[in-house]
């Protein structure tokens, strides 16, 4: 089947990046079309019902230092919520469990912590100009894992970083460029409990369900769900994509906001260029696992880390529900833990509480599902260096967006609806000047 309608832009993805990108080109007097795999909106965020509770199977934590998602939680009057506040810390160091207060804790490490997380402001003086200075190109090609272990910690430095620094890769440290982190710490000015509070405290009260749907009903674009795009041929001004299921849609430019592991599962006519091909083959570092438990009973709030080449990472009290606790963690790979078994993840918890009853766990695995093949992105050595631009670089009327090609907050919320702005613009400006269309841009369609 052909649809015979002809759309301004064609949008492959509805996840942040996505829909963003379709209210924008809408807002400037575009018709679109968004074409899905899912059979629901959001991507990689996606609030489910499980354990008896409304919890977030991917994307999760925003903050008000995060400006474009901080933008839309505004515009749509949207509320944030928080756990609660943890009072102790588990740590695993040199196959030891301790523990100790938070405020011991942190006591203890901060020196080091903020002497670390202060390199990045050193080699990242306009954070949102990532390639700018020349100190961190070179950096580009240091693992996380090698710069910590340069960096003259003890062993039981080297054993609680690793194991937070596995956690915000979702990965194993020595596959990331150690740029990744830096990234994360600019944008936290370099200190400690700003970044704790930026990546990991807040949430949308109404989950991130509630956002996705109200820039949805702002574009109000045609979507079909179920879509999966598997070729798109395309030429200097049109474009036709063709999905799964025969069905051929036809517009004048496309923006495709799939995930950067799965690109190579779509067909170009012509080829896509070769740095894009191979920057989809490598795939990314973050193939890990989000794991959410109901634990009997109330535990005291905690956090917990342990070193990445444990099942998990970093865990936390996420909320107490009927008389029980429910927490989330985080782990470096899907092969280890499966968050649906019970228990293995029961296993995983009692490396730092021993007695705890895991009743039931769940989980999203991201890094099977066909649709994303990856949790959050999190770039390899020298990836940055060598691709940032070209992903950034439309070729004929294909245009790449996402999360990945952010210049900010990659692999986050606010990086997905960064570049679905700053590519609608590019798109808008492709089809009234570059292409300088006959045709005159209404300014209600669809
Ligand atoms: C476990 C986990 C935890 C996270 N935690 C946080 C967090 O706390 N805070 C935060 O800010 N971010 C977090 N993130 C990252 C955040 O969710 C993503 O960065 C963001 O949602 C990506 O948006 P996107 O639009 O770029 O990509 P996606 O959301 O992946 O959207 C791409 C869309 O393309 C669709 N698609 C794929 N292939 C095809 C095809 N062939 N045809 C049609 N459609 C296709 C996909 O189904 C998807 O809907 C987390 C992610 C995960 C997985």
């Amino acid at each position: 089947m052909s649809i015979s309608k002809n759309y301004d832009v064609i949008i492959v993805g509805a996840g942040f990046s996505g829909l963003t990108a379709a209210r924008e080109l809408r807002l400037l007097g575009h018709n679109v079309l968004i074409l899905e795999a899912r059979d629901r909106l959001g991507g990689r965020t996606w609030l489910d019902h499980r354990l008896g509770s409304e919890l977030e199977m991917g994307g999760t934590y925003v903050h008000w230092h995060q400006p474009h998602v901080w933008t839309e939680i505004t515009r749509y009057g949207l509320e944030l919520t928080s756990g609660p506040s943890s009072e102790k810390v588990y740590w695993i160091a040199e196959d030891k469990t301790h523990s100790a207060p938070v405020t011991e804790f942190k006591d203890k490490l901060r020196a080091t912590v903020e002497k670390l997380m202060s390199q990045s402001n050193k080699h990242m003086p306009l954070p949102y100009q990532p390639l700018n200075a020349d100190s961190f190109r070179e950096l580009d090609g240091v693992t996380a894992d090698q710069f910590i272990k340069d960096f003259g910690l003890t062993k039981e430095e080297y054993d609680i970083l690793h194991g937070w620094i596995a956690s915000d890769y979702c990965g194993d440290p020595d596959q990331g460029a150690v740029t990744q982190i830096f990234r994360w710490w600019a944008f936290s000015q370099g200190n400690w409990d700003t970044h704790s509070a930026m990546v990991s405290s807040f949430r949308i009260k109404k989950g991130t369900k509630a956002l996705i749907e109200a820039i949805a009903t702002d574009a109000a674009a045609d979507i079909y769900l179920s879509t999966v795009v598997k070729r798109i041929e395309h030429n200097d001004n049109s474009v036709k994509v063709i999905a799964e299921d025969g069905n051929t849609f036809i517009g004048n430019a496309v923006i495709v906001t799939v995930p950067l592991t799965t690109l190579q599962g779509i067909e170009f006519n012509p080829a896509l260029s070769l740095e894009k091909q191979a920057s989809s083959k490598e795939g990314q570092t973050s193939k890990g696992v989000k794991v959410w438990a109901r634990v009997k009973g109330k535990v005291e709030p905690f956090d917990a880390l342990a070193p990445g080449w444990y099942p998990l990472n970093s865990v936390h009290l996420d909320r107490y529900f009927e008389g029980d606790s429910i927490v989330v963690g985080f782990g470096p790979s899907a092969e280890m833990l499966n968050p649906e078994d019970r228990v293995g993840v029961e296993k995983a918890l009692r490396h730092w509480i021993p007695d705890l009853q895991v009743i039931e766990s769940t989980g999203h695995d991201w890094v099977n599902d066909e649709f994303s093949k990856e949790t959050w992105p999190m770039l390899k050595p020298n990836q940055l260096t060598a691709y940032h631009q070209e992903w950034n670089t439309p070729e004929n009327a294909v245009f790449l967006a996402g999360t990945t090609y952010a210049n900010g907050w990659a692999g986050f919320i606010d990086g997905a609806i960064e570049n679905g702005l700053t590519v609608s613009r590019k798109v808008h400006k492709f089809l009234t000047v570059e292409v300088n269309f006959k045709r005159p841009i209404s300014t209600h369609k669809g």
